[in-house]
């Protein structure tokens, strides 16, 4: 019984990265995922577009559904804005451990509220628990066939507002066809894909930004 993989990813952020420096807890993330043990982070290249679609949105409140090791929670959270919030979701106990370790590492820990469970059974009482009205930002990076059924359990639960922005990783590697079908051929949604690589790799993936219009 050795360490998982993902505790060896955060044994390399305590080695390697600053504490309170989300830019070198980001930096030993990539490094690690470069030159050690590839693992399924957004990454550099797709995280850059990242910041860009968080600074434009500026988001005061934001969703994450996958938090994983909490790569692209940092990412987001570094870039929130006075008052900003994220809400990242992650079933996994184990990885969630982690993640809150990660986060913290990089001091980000009060911008970040890491919800241990299953989006399907949290996105209904996000309001009632959190006092969210609606997300300004929702960044969608966990199981892929989950992507459909969640954003439409976030338009029943009316957590989307005119003008929310939702990103999604992967629309084309491993790809999610039903969910992409749905935002491009919705009249209540106005979508973009942004073409970039499978993180740490040459392969093709991209991500999806689909503004909801209400
Ligand atoms: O599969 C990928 N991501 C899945 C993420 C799962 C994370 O999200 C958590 N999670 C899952 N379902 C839920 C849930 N709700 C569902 C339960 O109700 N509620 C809350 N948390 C959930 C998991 O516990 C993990 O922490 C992927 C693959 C490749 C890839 C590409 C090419 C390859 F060759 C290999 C791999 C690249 C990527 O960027 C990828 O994101
Ligand atoms: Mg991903």
């Amino acid at each position: 019984t050795g360490t998982t993989r993902p505790q060896r990813l955060l044994r390399a952020v305590q080695e390697r990265a600053t504490r309170g420096d989300s830019e070198s807890v980001i930096a030993a993330i990539d490094h690690f995922c470069r030159h050690q043990e590839w693992a399924m982070n957004v990454g550099d290249e797709k995280g850059f577009i990242l910041d860009s679609v968080v600074s434009e949105v500026s988001p005061q409140t934001a969703l994450e559904l996958g938090t994983y090791c909490g790569y692209s929670t940092v990412r987001i959270a570094r870039l929130l804005p006075p008052g900003g919030h994220l809400i990242t979701l992650e079933f996994n106990p184990n990885y969630a451990a982690v993640a809150r370790q990660v986060i913290a590492w990089a001091g980000l820990e009060d911008m970040v509220q890491v919800v241990e469970g299953a989006s399907g059974d949290w996105i209904p009482h996000l309001r009632e628990h959190f006092g969210i009205e609606s997300f300004d930002f929702v960044f969608l990076d966990h199981w892929k066939e989950l992507y459909l059924p969640d954003i439409k359990l976030l338009e029943e639960c009316g957590l989307l507002r005119k003008g929310t922005v939702l990103l999604a990783d992967n629309v084309v590697c491993p790809g999610t066809p039903d969910y992409l079908e749905y935002v491009r051929k919705s009249q209540s949604y106005e979508s973009h894909y942004f073409g970039s690589h499978l993180e740490y790799t040459r392969a093709e993936d991209g991500l999806e930004k689909s503004v909801y219009l209400g």
